[in-house]
């Protein structure tokens, strides 16, 4: 028997200081026992963890001897070689930067494999890690600081680059790797060649363009996101800035809203870009939570379910079950003519239902033969307004209705499991389970969890919306008269909180 201590493991997951032991049992070398001691004094064992590869181990006790650097480069070696093999395996082709191709991977609809997915969160983070270890050249350092400050000159160079049309331009070319020199861009648009490289040059820094020769620049790949027709493109042309001169251009000059009259035209904008968003996350969704496990005769009632989208796609995923899409007076028709649209013949029979309803007043569908959807809703609402909504539901509930909340649960990963899962016990699976944070990975696996991080941010900033903790959504839902049955982590920005009736065994 050999006994292992490792320091601070537990430091992503706790904010105290834990000393952990774990027993490595020869006769049993795939079973490690993790025990916990607080102030050197132990406790009762606090999880068993199995561990397929010897991998997780290295994983495990990297942190008693190895630094963060060596660490951070063990990992990101093991992602990318990760990244290599799915890539092979899925019969896909290599990765570059410096293509006019779009890659597979970069169509919405791509789901990555289990592993994939993770392996990328994971080199992500490691690089941006590794990055910040570099910021002690008194050159490097001062541009690794002026970065913060220079990211509105990114929004800014890239705004120029839509706005004057360049991006359709270069995007569309014969020959998009060729490149162009600037000052044909500036003859034919109208502008200073000079000024353009100079803004073509910063955006070269962040491998949006590259310049061949000198003032020939080229789309790169991730820039052909941006391009007219692409999913980046609405996200790229909401108006982010804080400052109302900066939204008060858009209202001027901005091609879909110049002559707008209408404040809710700005929601519209928004709706726009947040649906490009979630057409990269559906399918995630879609795959990795059981939907195929709730009773076939039940019918879900997606509670707000705007424009129908997400019952519109579940009803693919889920063949035999009926559908009631509930919203408010105005929106229901908006989500009717979607349902005319992608699934025709579905209302006529009863499978698809659209139907106006105020979520804060009884459900009127009861019992068993219900299960209850809200997906970005609850987010919208202050606490006490949450526990509202969800008692009207907890009324409505029979003993095998499901209460089925997808929201972005902030720090988590929120794993479902107790098992430490590494990269490899991702291997050749299409179940989906979140990666265990290794050590020196920040919980929310750093720079990976920049769009979930930004998202919440906006929301605040235009809706004060308010992502929660798994801790507080607990709360909330259990105020309400439900219980928390399951947490899905799900190859989204997303998470399925799985409750039920909070008397049901
Ligand atoms: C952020 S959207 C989410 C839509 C949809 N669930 C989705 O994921 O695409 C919020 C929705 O809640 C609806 N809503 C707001 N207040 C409501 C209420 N009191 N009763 C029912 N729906 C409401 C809005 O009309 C809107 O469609």
């Amino acid at each position: 028997m050999m006994k292992v201590y490792v320091p601070n493991f537990h430091r992503a997951q706790e904010s105290s200081c834990h000393l952990i032991a774990m027993l490595f049992s020869p006769s049993r070398p795939k079973v490690f026992h993790v025990y916990e001691f607080r102030k050197f004094s132990p406790t009762a064992v606090s999880s068993t963890f199995t561990v397929y590869q010897p991998e997780a181990f290295e994983q495990l006790v990297m942190g008693t001897g190895r630094s963060e650097l060596d660490t951070l480069q063990v990992l990101m070696n093991t992602s990318i070689d990760a990244i290599r093999q799915e890539l092979a395996a899925g019969g896909l082709p290599s990765l570059s930067s410096r293509t006019a191709e779009r890659h597979p991977m970069d169509d919405p609809s791509f789901l990555p494999s289990p592993r994939l997915f993770e392996a990328r969160r994971l080199a992500i983070a490691c690089i941006v890690g590794i990055q910040s270890f570099f910021a002690y050249d008194p050159f490097i350092k001062l541009c690794f600081v002026v970065e913060q400050s220079f990211a509105p000159y990114h929004t800014a160079s890239i705004d120029v680059l839509l706005t004057t049309g360049l991006i359709d331009y270069m995007g569309s070319l014969p020959n998009v790797s060729a490149g162009v020199h600037a000052d044909e861009l500036g003859e034919r648009f109208d502008l200073d060649p000079r000024k353009l490289t100079t803004i073509l040059r910063f955006l070269s820094t962040n491998g949006w363009v590259s310049e061949t020769t000198e003032s020939v620049f080229v789309l790169n790949r991730p820039a052909l996101e941006l391009v007219e027709g692409r999913d980046g493109r609405a996200c790229a042309e909401f108006p982010r800035e804080a400052q109302v001169s900066a939204v008060l251009q858009d209202w001027i000059t901005h091609k879909d809203w110049r002559h707008s009259q209408s404040a809710s035209e700005t929601a519209k904008q928004f709706a726009v870009a947040v649906q490009a968003i979630g057409n990269c996350y559906s399918p995630g969704v879609l795959a990795d939570y059981p939907w195929r496990s709730l009773p076939p005769t039940q019918t879900l009632v997606d509670c707000g379910g705007g424009q129908g989208a997400f019952s519109i796609a579940l009803s693919k995923v889920c063949p035999s079950n009926k559908f009631i899409i509930q919203d408010l007076e105005g929106v229901v028709s908006r989500a009717e003519a979607n349902v005319k649209a992608h699934i025709p013949g579905a209302l006529e029979s009863g499978r698809i239902t659209v139907e106006a309803h105020d979520f804060f007043t009884p459900m009127p569908h009861h019992g068993d033969g219900y299960s209850f959807i809200f997906r970005h809703i609850l987010h919208d609402w202050p606490g006490d307004r949450v526990i509202e909504i969800l008692t009207q539901i907890a009324k409505a509930v029979g003993p095998k209705s499901k209460v089925l909340i997808l929201e972005n649960i902030t720090r988590s990963p929120a794993s479902n499991t107790n098992e430490y899962i590494t990269l490899d016990d991702l291997s050749d699976t299409n179940e989906y389970k979140a990666l265990s944070v290794p050590y020196h990975i920040p919980w929310d696996f750093g720079a990976s969890g920049q769009t979930q991080q930004g998202l919440a941010l906006a929301i605040m900033g235009i809706l004060n919306s308010q992502e929660r903790t798994l801790t507080q959504w607990t709360k909330l839902i259990e105020a309400a008269n439900l219980r928390v049955t399951g947490v899905f982590p799900l190859r989204a920005t997303l998470s399925v909180i799985e409750c039920c009736a909070a008397e049901r065994e």
